[in-house]
């Protein structure tokens, strides 16, 4: 038996000044699915996810994660929901002049009282845990490092490492190779395609390049607009589907990382 991890319903968004960013969005997200969203550039994939934490408040619609209806704007509740779902960014978001290991645990904040977080007094285990999750990515010669000495790969295998740390049920990862060589970004979607398949992770990746989305999702969503258009398997996905989905930017679908990964 599956389990629904989310369920968002009819959501939309309309930016102050009046752009339709989502225009009533439909999708359930089942246990362990590792989902792509491809769309053009302005399609309202980052919108998309980014709703789904509230970074931004949708205007409609509904969000449930977990059989839980997110439409508390308490604190104690965002927390705690925001506390189960990692969050990948394109640029990192890491906190430059601290520790490779104290950016991992910044993963634990939100199981955390407020005091302890301020002054940073994580467990033992939890600093165990860090360390094993570091040395998993290849980072065990990185843990004392500030986090501004890395790479942009490495950067981004840290804030996996920080998104995995919160034992979460769902990863939203928005655009996490746009910054990255080939290279990098092969490592970094192994990194997080491995990690969530292993752990029973739903992830929901926003991607602009296809053939990355064709070869790691078990399923694919085409955005156009802000609106869904295409919800199927990467088998699904014919060329004729994905030049309706680009249609007038079809030199957005293939990205520089697209090549090595
Ligand atoms: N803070 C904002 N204020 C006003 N309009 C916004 C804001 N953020 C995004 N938009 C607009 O909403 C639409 C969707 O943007 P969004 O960033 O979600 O698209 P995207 O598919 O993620 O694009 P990209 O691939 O370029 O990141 C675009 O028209 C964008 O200009």
């Amino acid at each position: 038996m599956t389990t629904t991890i989310l369920k968002v319903e009819g959501l939309t968004k309309t930016y102050n000044g009046g752009t339709f960013a989502l225009r009533g969005i439909d999708l359930t997200v089942e246990q362990g699915e590792f989902i792509a969203v491809i769309g053009p550039s302005g399609a309202g994939k980052s919108t998309l996810l980014r709703s789904i934490n509230r970074l931004i408040e949708p205007t409609d619609g509904t969000i449930s994660f977990l059989d839980e209806a997110m439409t508390s704007r308490s604190k104690s509740s965002l927390r705690r929901w925001r506390s189960q779902i990692g969050m990948i960014f394109q640029h990192y978001n890491l906190v430059n002049r601290s520790s490779v290991l104290e950016n991992v645990l910044h993963g634990r904040l939100g199981y955390m009282s407020p005091l302890a977080g301020v002054f940073s007094r994580y467990s033992e285990a939890d600093k165990l845990a860090a360390i094993e999750l570091l040395a998993k990515v290849g980072l065990e010669n990185e843990v004392y490092k500030r986090a501004d000495e890395l790479s942009g790969g490495q950067k981004q295998r840290v804030g996996i490492s920080r998104a995995l740390m919160q034992q979460p049920k769902l990863i939203l990862a928005d655009e996490p190779i746009a910054s990255l060589d080939p290279k990098s970004s092969a490592v970094v979607m192994d990194t997080i395609y491995d990690n969530c398949r292993m752990q029973g992770i739903a992830c929901l990746v926003n991607l602009h390049q296809v053939d990355v989305a064709k070869k790691y999702a078990t399923r694919i969503v085409g955005i156009k607009g802000g609106m869904k258009v295409f919800d199927g398997t990467p088998e699904q996905l014919t060329d004729e589907m994905i030049f309706n989905i680009y249609e007038g930017k079809e030199h957005e679908m293939h990205g520089k990382a697209a090549e090595a990964v």
